[in-house]
């Protein structure tokens, strides 16, 4: 059986930053402004500290003004929003992006909403998600990780992947959705799955392309993966790797990766495959917005 080809989200991730990173200079050179991120914690979350750690480390790589802002696991609603109501009317910062998830507490949709469009870097703002459902993803900030699992399929496939079959697991507002979006403007037969839909393995089947959203480990099975087909796994799951020594994890996605390589035409390992897009494209956002702002013209799309 032949090996499928393994897409490198590390090395195409770098391409993107080098690319954002050129493109800010030269923002820089023409204008003296810098893209502007300001990336909010609140809590303790391990996982969200790494995240937001390397988001503002790399937006400073790639000559951003960033600004990181770590509040206690018990910060009020009020105090949240007031500083998202300040972030809105800085001028300096044309990004702002809240790390989730968030506690329970704070009503994760009231704080959402409250970015302005036009600095919502993530995507989750309902006229963003309008915008995006309508067809005008050439308007809208698109979330990054949907738009870094397209990045990757047409750095495999191709730019053209009008009349595929796209079998998108996972229907989450952050992933499933907008993905599902984005392939529909691609001109794909899309089909969402979910932990409802009834015989998923021959649903997988007939996918030319699969997006795997549902954050269950190694669900997807290497006979479900008709041979040939690029397969795209977002699932970043944490489990025990007793072998590894006591207490010890390791990452696995939403894919049987090892059973699944052996039927895939192209497969996204993880880790290393989706999750270094999904900070690249922040970049790529902040970028687009900052231009936005600054009223000046869009650049060639990276998808
Ligand atoms: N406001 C947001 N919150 C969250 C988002 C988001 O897009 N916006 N997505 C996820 C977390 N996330 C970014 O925030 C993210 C997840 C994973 C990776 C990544 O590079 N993963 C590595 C493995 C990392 C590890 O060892 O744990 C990989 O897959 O290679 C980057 C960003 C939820 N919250």
């Amino acid at each position: 059986m032949s090996q499928a080809r393994i897409i490198d989200g590390k090395a195409i991730a770098a391409s993107v930053r080098d690319e954002i990173s050129s493109r800010s200079a030269a923002l820089f050179e023409a204008s003296g402004v810098r893209p502007g991120l300001a990336v909010v914690l609140v809590g303790e979350d391990p996982a969200s500290q790494v995240y937001v750690r390397n988001k503002d480390a790399t937006a400073a790589a790639c000559g951003f003004h960033s600004v990181k802002h770590t509040l206690d696991a018990d910060t009020s609603e009020a105090d949240l929003l007031d500083l998202i109501g300040h972030l809105n009317e800085d001028a300096a910062i044309h990004g702002i992006l809240v790390q989730l998830p968030l506690p329970g507490h704070i009503d994760e949709s009231k704080v959402l909403r409250l970015i302005k469009p036009e600095k919502d870097v993530d995507g989750f703002h309902p006229v963003n998600v309008g915008l995006l459902t309508a067809g005008e993803r050439d308007t809208a900030l698109v979330p990054c990780t949907p738009a870094g699992s397209l990045v990757l399929l047409k750095r495999t496939l191709g730019d053209t992947l009008s009349g595929m079959n796209a079998v998108v697991i996972g229907r989450s507002n952050i992933v499933g959705k907008p993905m599902a979006s984005l392939l529909l403007q691609e001109s794909c037969t899309v089909t969402i799955a979910h932990s409802r839909t009834k015989d998923l393995p021959n649903v997988v089947r007939a996918a030319d392309i699969v997006v795997a959203a549902v954050g269950r480990p190694e669900i997807v099975r290497g006979d479900w993966i008709k041979p040939g087909a690029t397969v795209i796994d977002v699932g970043i799951n944490r489990i025990p790797a007793p072998e590894r020594g006591e207490g010890k994890n390791r990452l696995v996605g939403d894919v049987a990766f090892d059973e699944a390589v052996g039927h895939a035409g192209a497969i996204t390992p993880v880790p290393g495959g989706v999750g270094p897009m999904t900070i690249a494209m922040l970049m790529a956002n902040t970028l687009t917005a900052a231009r936005r702002q600054l009223g000046l013209a869009e650049e060639a799309a990276l998808f």
